[in-house]
């Protein structure tokens, strides 16, 4: 059963905010840090049943706190354990203080930690709080420990890691496994955070929903729960009209492919008809590969505009392999000032570099009908000063760009982010690192013009879409080309 809770995403920010909240009404805050002490240490006893020595590294906050829960648990349940801690636990405050109180056995200083096989390592030096890089003293042991390739069980977070943006600071453990608690933070989701947390197991230390909800933003993890709803329904009244007629720019002659790739994604992601629309000199070489998507010339803005009486033709995907900044420029204008919706990727996003605020504007005043589907690269392009803003997190750049642009955003790379203009933001976690092959791109903007044209939002086409990439990606399997991304779209299984 899909509970929200599963698919929040909370700040560390957030969830201080949560925990400040939870103790005014009356939840004892030492009863959180006990039961998510506990929980690491049944974690490390089921994941690591041979261990010889749970090394546990305890820091100067709370996350230290459950480091002397979970060795004081360890203890009692008879493993063997040694306790490292960074900084004089004499001057921990509050539960952290209690915990290590609770704790009887000798506790050594960190930089005396020599790392022995057979240890495993229970990492609770920084999670939430860690507010800067790392000190010298933690990268050595860090060091020290990826040295001789010990098992880490991270709590919260690997030490090292910034919650809120899933970026490194200094250094960091890399864990097989992160025990953390109520919901996934940012750090677990986005790129390189998710790598080094491992498997990430949530535990619910008995924060009630009603308190995380006051609190929570508008970030979620994509599953189909979230946009199912939106789905189009197919029923025997459906004829191709119903489903919608994407329309496809081509490039030129000897760019044409990435073109056909989003039609034939398109087709097959349930648009009831898709129209290639071709440079002249191109209609040789795309006529020789199309069967079921539909070819017509295009050559001039007066082709547009005859094209565009047709009312019925109402959603576009203008990018890849396109070629002609100016046309691309022009197209847009058109599309815009006619109503349509329009998926902008590849060339059609860095057409707009000189002047990124002359494509907002076009779709400034509407409800949101434009899709921008940039990679890192392409992004930097329209939002070069949040591109260069180091200090926002992937999450955060995204949700500012949508605002800006008044488009459903879409961030494209293995930790993908989809935002709304309204500030929703989803981190999509299900592609293969498979589907960084040429032409993947092409793919999922087809994708996301079926789905804009079958009449989903725009926010809800472009996330049921990077996620349906990511699993025809896994279906593909190893060594896939994007002609099998496609492929493998209509063998899917209903979605979710
Ligand atoms: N939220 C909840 O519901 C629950 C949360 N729980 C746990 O609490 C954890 C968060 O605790 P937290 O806020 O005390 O932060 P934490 O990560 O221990 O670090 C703060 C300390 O580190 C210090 N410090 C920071 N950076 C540093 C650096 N680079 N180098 C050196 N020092 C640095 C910082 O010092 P300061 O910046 O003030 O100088 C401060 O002393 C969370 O991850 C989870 O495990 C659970 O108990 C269950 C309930
Ligand atoms: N390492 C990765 N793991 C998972 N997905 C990835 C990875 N790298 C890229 N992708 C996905 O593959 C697609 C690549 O698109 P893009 O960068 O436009 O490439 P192209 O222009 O070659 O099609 C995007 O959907 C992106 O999210
Ligand atoms: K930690």
């Amino acid at each position: 059963m899909h509970r929200e809770i599963d698919t929040l995403i909370l700040t560390p920010d957030d969830m201080g905010r949560i925990d400040h909240d939870a103790a005014a009404s009356g939840l004892s805050s030492y009863g959180l840090m006990e039961r998510a002490g506990q929980a690491v240490a049944a974690a490390a006893l089921r994941r690591f049943p041979g261990a010889l020595r749970f090394a546990v590294l305890c820091g100067p906050g709370n996350n230290g706190g459950d480091g002397y829960v979970a060795a004081r648990a360890l203890q009692e349940a008879g493993a063997a354990i040694a306790v490292y801690a960074f900084g004089d636990p004499a001057t921990l405050k509050g539960d952290a203080a209690e915990a290590f109180g609770c704790f009887k056995g000798p506790v050594f200083a960190l930089a005396d930690y020599a790392p022995r096989v057979g240890d495993v390592v229970i990492d609770a030096l920084f999670g939430a709080g860690l507010s800067r890089d790392l000190p010298e003293t933690v990268i050595r042991t860090i060091n020290a420990v990826r040295e001789k390739v010990l098992p880490v069980l991270a709590v919260d977070l690997p030490s090292g890691i910034d919650g809120r943006t899933g970026q490194v600071r200094g250094r960091a453990f890399e864990a097989v496994a992160t025990v953390t608690f109520m919901c996934r933070k940012p750090g677990h989701v986005l790129l390189p955070g998710r790598m080094l947390a491992g498997d990430v197991e949530i535990f619910d230390i008995g924060i009630p929903g009603r308190v995380l909800a006051r609190h929570a933003g508008h970030s979620r993890v994509n599953t189909p729960a979230l946009w199912r709803v939106a789905l189009p329904t197919e029923t025997s009244a459906t004829h191709k009209y119903v489903r919608g007629h994407l329309a496809v720019f081509s490039g030129g002659a000897t760019a044409t492919g990435a073109a056909r790739l989003s039609a034939l994604a398109g087709l097959r992601a349930g648009a009831g008809l898709v129209t290639l629309l071709s440079p002249r000199d191109a209609l040789a070489t795309n006529a020789a590969h199309l069967t079921s998507v539909m070819l017509k010339p295009l050559d001039s803005e007066d082709d547009l505009a005859a094209l565009l009486e047709d009312a019925r033709l109402k959603t576009f995907v203008l990018g890849p392999g396109f070629g002609h900044m100016d046309k691309a420029r022009h197209y847009v204008r058109r599309l815009a000032e006619t109503g349509r919706q329009l998926v902008l990727d590849a060339d059609g996003i860095t057409a707009f570099r000189d002047d990124p605020g002359s494509l907002f504007q076009l779709f400034a005043a509407s409800d949101t009908r434009l899709v921008l589907t940039p990679h890192d690269g392409e992004f930097a392009r329209l939002f070069p000063d949040l591109a260069a803003d180091k200090g926002l997190s992937k999450i955060e750049r995204a949700q500012k760009a949508a605002a800006r642009s008044n488009a459903a955003l879409v961030l494209k790379g293995a930790d993908t982010v989809i935002a709304a203009p309204d500030g929703r933001a989803l981190v999509n976690d299900n592609a293969s690192p498979w589907l960084a092959t040429a032409g993947s791109g092409d793919v999922l903007a087809g994708i996301i013009g079926a789905h804009l044209t079958q009449g989903m939002p725009a926010f809800e086409a472009a996330a049921s879409a990077v996620w349906r990439h990511g699993e025809a990606g896994r279906a593909a399997g190893e060594g896939l080309t994007a002609e099998d991304i496609v492929n493998a779209l209509s063998g899917l299984s209903e979605i979710g």
